[in-house]
């Protein structure tokens, strides 16, 4: 099977006064058509500077791109917009146009000179905005939507193009929480069914690990390393990419724990959510669980009725986490013996 885009031995990065300064080098890369792909990495790894590479929008340092197996560099702007649908990061003047006319210019590449739509054209863009939610968005001016509104539309008018590869530079970027979910869901489910290789960049870590099928991280070395998300997880290449001194990589948690220096140990009977939620109360307060009860400093025990805290000096107990936080608080004040 052909890729739907392919790199080979390619450089990206700048030229300062003639020199060229690479961020990544030497990259074979290659996406299946229906495949999902996380570009993952600290801020300025080379994120941006890959898909812009990838897009055509800067030219490569050294090496090629391919689009379904011919050179990115030989095609012409028509033929590169029918196969390519891009979405960076650069802050867009918007005319004063409805967001359905935004849309439908992404047929552009498909309806020639004249712009005239079709039947097609417009169911496709229906499509494309029932994908992305927009609907009740559609009649509304472009210029006075917000910034996670136009993400959606701007991700619709890529979807229009109906394009081969779709390279979205952090397309959860401006959205609420549950509308990243939903976007993350949403271009999954449409990688697949439509084909559509897509390489997105975030710093949603969570999600592009449990909905990309492959991921790209940039390391600190500037390697790219890719792989399965389950891959990469089971090997220290996650948390060596982004964990520093002031915090660190679970693996079992798919997220950042901060690292402060410990006031102490807590053993803790608890489980499931309550113990979660245990957790993270007694981390903010400094403290990290044990399972030996002889290393801790206190000891908890979390019920659906409430909770106990156990000193050498005595027992409290309460109903809210607010009133746990308050009687771990005060016994910084007067510490633990
Ligand atoms: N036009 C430019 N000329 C020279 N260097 C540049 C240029 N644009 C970006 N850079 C540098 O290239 C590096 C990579 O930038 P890039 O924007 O690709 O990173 P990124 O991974 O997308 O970062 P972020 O997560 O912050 O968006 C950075 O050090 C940046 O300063």
């Amino acid at each position: 099977m052909i890729p739907a885009l392919q790199t080979r031995a390619l450089t990206i990065g700048y030229r300062r006064h003639g020199k060229a300064q690479a961020l990544l080098d030497q990259l074979d890369l290659a996406v299946a058509p229906g495949e999902l792909v996380s570009l993952l990495g600290r801020n300025g790894a080379g994120k941006s500077t890959l898909l812009r590479t990838l897009a055509r929008s800067q030219p490569p340092l050294f090496g090629s791109v391919l689009i379904r197996g011919q050179d990115a560099a030989r095609l012409s702007a028509y033929d590169l917009a029918r196969a390519v649908g891009v979405l960076l990061t650069e802050r867009l003047a918007f005319a004063a146009m409805p967001a359905l006319r935004l849309v439908e210019l992404g047929r552009y590449p498909h309806t020639g000179w004249s712009g005239s739509l079709s039947q097609g054209d417009r169911t496709i863009v229906a499509e494309a905005i029932a994908a992305v939610g927009a609907q009740h968005l559609a009649q509304r001016d472009m210029a006075e939507l917000s910034d996670g509104e136009r993400q959606r539309i701007m991700i619709a008018r890529a979807l229009a193009q109906r394009p081969a590869v779709l390279l979205l530079d952090e397309p959860t970027a401006y959205l609420d929480v549950s509308a990243r979910v939903e976007m993350f869901a949403m271009l999954r489910h449409l990688a697949r069914e439509q084909n559509v290789a897509i390489i997105l960049s975030s710093h949603d870590l969570d999600l592009s690990l449990r909905l990309s099928d492959t991921v790209w991280l940039i390391d600190k070395a500037n390697r790219l390393i890719h792989g399965a998300p389950e891959d990469l997880l089971s090997g220290t290449a996650l948390s060596a990419a982004f964990s520093s001194n002031a915090i660190d990589f679970s693996l079992t948690e798919r997220s950042f724990r901060i690292l402060s220096r410990l006031r102490g140990e807590v053993f803790v009977s608890a489980t499931g959510a309550e113990r979660d939620l245990l957790r993270t109360v007694l981390e903010r307060e400094g403290y990290g669980l044990t399972d030996e009860p002889n290393r801790a400093s206190f000891s908890v025990l979390a019920t659906a009725e409430g909770w106990t805290l156990r000193t050498t000096q005595g027992t409290s107990g309460g109903s809210s986490y607010a009133d746990l936080a308050h009687t771990v608080r005060s016994l910084d004040e007067n510490p633990v013996p």
